[in-house]
């Protein structure tokens, strides 16, 4: 675990729009940048300086409009699984720097990271009445993976519980998403969001991209797998805590009628969002949940046509 004695120091500066951000960087040279507007990851790049991000060319740095690309983060609702807006305000909110987070047990032997806190206003709290901290750590580990980790606290002073759904909204860059498949989905359950939500069970094969698609996979592995073809290179997603994954692009029709998104950028994309949709957690006052996502990005020229997620790791 880090201390403040080895860790290395943050950069805060301005970004676009002037925008407050982080920028985190390890010492064989990847790194990442955080606003503060959302809790936001905007960028992640490997120790060669390629970026592993999608961030639309049209992305509008103001708020109340959250940032196209990155990782936008989905709390206290998911998609409109509920009252509140699209995805709920988390992503729209000016987070702060928590400069004095409660203990934090984890192995990491990450040196470079940030804690955020979000805590609602008295306007959020008209519009979702519960008091909550959420505290969001992201931190780049030595070998260059991504770790972000979610505490939200159930602050509530009247002895009420909530409950809430939420997303890790990962915007993944790939050269061609039509060369692009997803392992480690195959033969689950998934919530149709192009049709009414309806249940389905997928097919046998890893997932491959030729058409819009909006789906809530449930009960989904810890270990998923992007593989990109052309750049010979696999995402690996671990998660913990965060039962279901939500696989989206919009293609070409969807595209056109997102102002914030370029006509041609859903060939470049796919989101693979480690989530928890289907049952809602529920917290009582003084309950604490947990949702930590890892992500990595290992050369797969060896590894193509193996779709064991765990081999893919194996030998990269
Ligand atoms: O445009 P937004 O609000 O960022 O949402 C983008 C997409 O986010 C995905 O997570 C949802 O499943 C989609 O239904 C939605 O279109």
């Amino acid at each position: 675990m880090a201390t403040g004695r080895d860790r290395v120091p943050v950069e805060v500066c301005k970004g676009v729009n002037g925008l407050e951000m982080v920028v985190l960087r390890e010492a064989r040279g990847s790194s990442a940048e955080v606003y503060l507007y959302g809790g936001h990851v905007t960028s992640w790049k490997n120790d060669h300086g390629e970026e592993l991000l999608f961030l639309s060319s049209k992305a509008i740095f103001k708020p109340p409009k959250a940032i196209r690309g990155g990782i936008p983060i989905c709390f206290p609702q998911f998609s409109n699984h509920g009252s509140l807006e699209q995805h709920g305000f988390a992503r729209n909110r000016i987070w702060s720097i928590d400069n004095d987070p409660p203990p934090f047990p984890t192995n990491s032997s990450s040196r470079a990271f940030i804690d955020l806190i979000l805590r609602p206003t008295e306007d959020d709290m008209k519009i979702w009445p519960h008091s909550f901290e959420f505290r969001l750590r992201v931190a780049l580990g030595p070998g260059g993976d991504l770790m972000l980790t979610s505490r939200i606290r159930n602050t509530n002073s009247d002895g009420k519980p909530f409950s809430f759904t939420f997303a890790y909204h990962t915007y993944f860059s790939v050269s061609d998403i039509c060369e692009v498949r997803v392992e480690g989905l195959e033969t689950l359950d998934y919530l149709d969001n192009l049709q009414n939500k309806e249940r389905f069970t997928e097919q046998g094969d890893a997932i491959t991209f030729e058409a819009e698609i909006d789906k809530i996979y449930l009960s989904t592995p810890t270990k998923i797998a992007i593989l990109d073809h052309e750049k010979k290179r696999t995402f690996v997603l671990r998660k913990d805590g965060l039962p279901d994954a939500v696989v989206w692009n919009p293609w070409d029709k969807k595209a056109k009628t997102m102002a914030d998104f370029g006509d041609e950028e859903y060939k470049h994309m796919l989101c693979v969002e480690a989530a928890a949709i289907e049952k809602p957690v529920t917290l009582k006052p003084g309950e604490e949940w947990r949702g930590r996502l890892e992500l990595s990005a290992v050369p797969s020229s060896y590894c193509s046509g193996q779709l064991d997620p765990q081999k893919v790791l194996q030998c990269s």
